[in-house]
């Protein structure tokens, strides 16, 4: 390659931010290597979304078997924790091969260790320079570091699912996605005690609230201690145990445990990169990036969790990547990222779902509209599976008849939610929604009587 540079692009980060721009720019005849210091298939495939959901998919069936319990199903459902965990590892441990091969087929270069920029051209992995004409960055998040006595004790969400044995008392520290998700296994996995220690005043924050109510009760229900109020101030050694301790406004409390989890928000991951070589612009918030997703340095691209762009999500990643990997093709910005309404579940049992503007939202914009808000306890679709939490709240705009947001609580919430985004995405109106004809019996069929 003229010019010195051994490859056209190189991409650092090789999970949904990263691969897809490296198999787009090989398709098209570039030179590209991609470069991981972890095995390849970043965050969700290894260490996020799937090896937990393989693990919520376990608790399902001990969950459904409970919840049948008397009503012809005869079972005594139990987890052992290492089997489940080895049933993870079927579909973790042939990612990263997997990946490798096909960016092998793809003529890309895999190369690993850790990235960091010299130039604005150049990054040195482990000791070795490599030069190239263009960057795409998808480092991802990691966990905030809390600034608290103690906090090397906590373990973070990929330790919890590299866990040997389910602990015996466990807590979270922070009261969001990773805690009600993780909280909800290792209950059902048959912890003792589990609690979830939750600065703010409620679980879940940027959920509706009175859904979040609904699924405070029920993971209470399960046998979850669920601490709002409770601001963790540190963590310390107890003998074999910890004490983690926090400030409530009722004084400072401790509670003792054998294993505390941080799951206290993530951050960029973007440090390490000294993105001040590379003439890349950044905050506290991410890489800054324009809607084209191009960096301050135009030769250099950026998507996904380490970027100042959408929500942390794995389809955000991916449609931040398309995007990117399109312009850096075109060589100019000829499209722009735009978000659809971006759906979210919390894989908790039951599920929570949320897609568009919460009420106190569309309030505050101004719209006029109404709630159709309703516990679903007694709807067919509940009392089949013969489930104790369920309910919905969607905002349907009085003047056009458009769905302006939904949150769903209870089983098929996490299919019901992409529908509403579909349908949301696509204008349709409530009346629309009603007329449209769904197989029966099926939680899809709930939708016509929700708006
Ligand atoms: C426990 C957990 C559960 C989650 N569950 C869900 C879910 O159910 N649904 C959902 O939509 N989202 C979920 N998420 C979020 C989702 O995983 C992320 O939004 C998504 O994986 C981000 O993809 P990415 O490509 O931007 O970053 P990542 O997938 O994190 O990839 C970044 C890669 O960059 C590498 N890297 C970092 N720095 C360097 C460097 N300097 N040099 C070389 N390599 C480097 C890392 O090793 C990593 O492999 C979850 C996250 C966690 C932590
Ligand atoms: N199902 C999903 O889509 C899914 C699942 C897991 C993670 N994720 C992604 O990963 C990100 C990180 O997840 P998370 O659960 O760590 O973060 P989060 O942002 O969902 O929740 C963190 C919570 O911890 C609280 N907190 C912070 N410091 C605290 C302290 N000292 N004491 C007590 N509470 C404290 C915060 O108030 C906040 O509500 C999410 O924001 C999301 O982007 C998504």
């Amino acid at each position: 390659m003229s010019d010195g540079f051994e490859f056209d692009l190189i991409v650092i980060g090789a999970g949904t931010g990263g691969n897809g721009v490296a198999r787009m720019a090989a398709a098209e005849g570039w030179k590209v290597a991609i470069v991981d210091r972890l095995p390849y298939g970043g965050t969700c495939a290894l260490r996020g979304c799937d090896p937990k959901k393989m693990l919520v998919g376990v608790t399902e069936g001990v969950e459904r078997a409970r919840a049948m319990d008397g009503k012809g199903l005869i079972a005594e459902p139990r987890i052992d924790w290492a089997e489940m965990m080895a049933f993870k590892r079927t579909f973790t441990d042939a990612m990263p091969g997997r990946i490798e091969a096909g960016h092998d087929r793809a003529g890309i270069a895999t190369l690993q260790g850790s990235a960091r920029f010299t130039a604005p051209d150049t990054v040195e992995i482990d000791g070795r320079a490599w030069r190239a004409r263009h960057f795409h960055i998808a480092t991802g998040a990691r966990p905030a570091t809390l600034g608290i006595p103690g906090e090397e004790h906590l373990i973070t969400s990929t330790d919890f699912l590299e866990l040997p044995e389910c602990p015996r008392r466990i807590v979270f520290v922070g009261g969001g996605y990773i805690a009600l998700e993780f909280a909800h296994i290792a209950a059902r996995a048959g912890a003792e005690t589990v609690t979830v220690l939750q600065r703010g005043p409620r679980i879940l924050p940027n959920f509706d609230p009175d859904l979040t109510a609904i699924l405070a009760e029920a993971t209470e229900a399960l046998g979850v201690d669920v601490h709002t109020g409770a601001a963790v101030s540190g963590i310390a050694r107890e003998g074999n145990a910890f004490a983690v301790q926090y400030e409530t406004p009722d004084g400072p409390k401790k509670v003792v445990c054998d294993v505390a989890v941080h799951a206290a928000g993530r951050v960029p991951n973007i440090e390490d990169l000294n993105l001040e070589a590379a003439g890349v612009d950044a905050t506290k918030r991410g890489i800054k990036v324009s809607p084209a997703m191009r960096t301050s340095n135009p030769a250099i691209f950026a998507a996904g969790d380490c970027a100042d762009s959408g929500p942390n999500l794995t389809p955000v990643s991916a449609n931040e990547a398309r995007i990117a990997a399109k312009n850096l093709l075109a060589n100019q910005d000829e499209r722009k990222i735009v978000y659809p309404p971006i759906p979210s579940t919390v894989f908790t049992l039951p599920p929570l779902g949320s897609v568009g503007l919460s009420e106190a939202a569309a309030k505050e914009a101004g719209h006029d509209f109404d709630v159709h808000f309703e516990r679903t306890e007694r709807w067919y679709s509940s009392i089949r599976v013969s489930a104790v939490a369920s309910g919905f709240k969607v905002l349907v705009e009085r003047e056009t008849g458009h769905i302006l947001g939904a949150h769903l609580i209870g089983p098929g919430t996490e299919e019901q939610i992409n529908l509403f985004a579909m349908a949301m995405g696509a204008g349709l109106t409530a009346n629309r929604i009603k007329a449209a004809i769904f197989a029966y019996p099926s939680y899809a069929s709930d939708l016509g009587s929700m708006v």
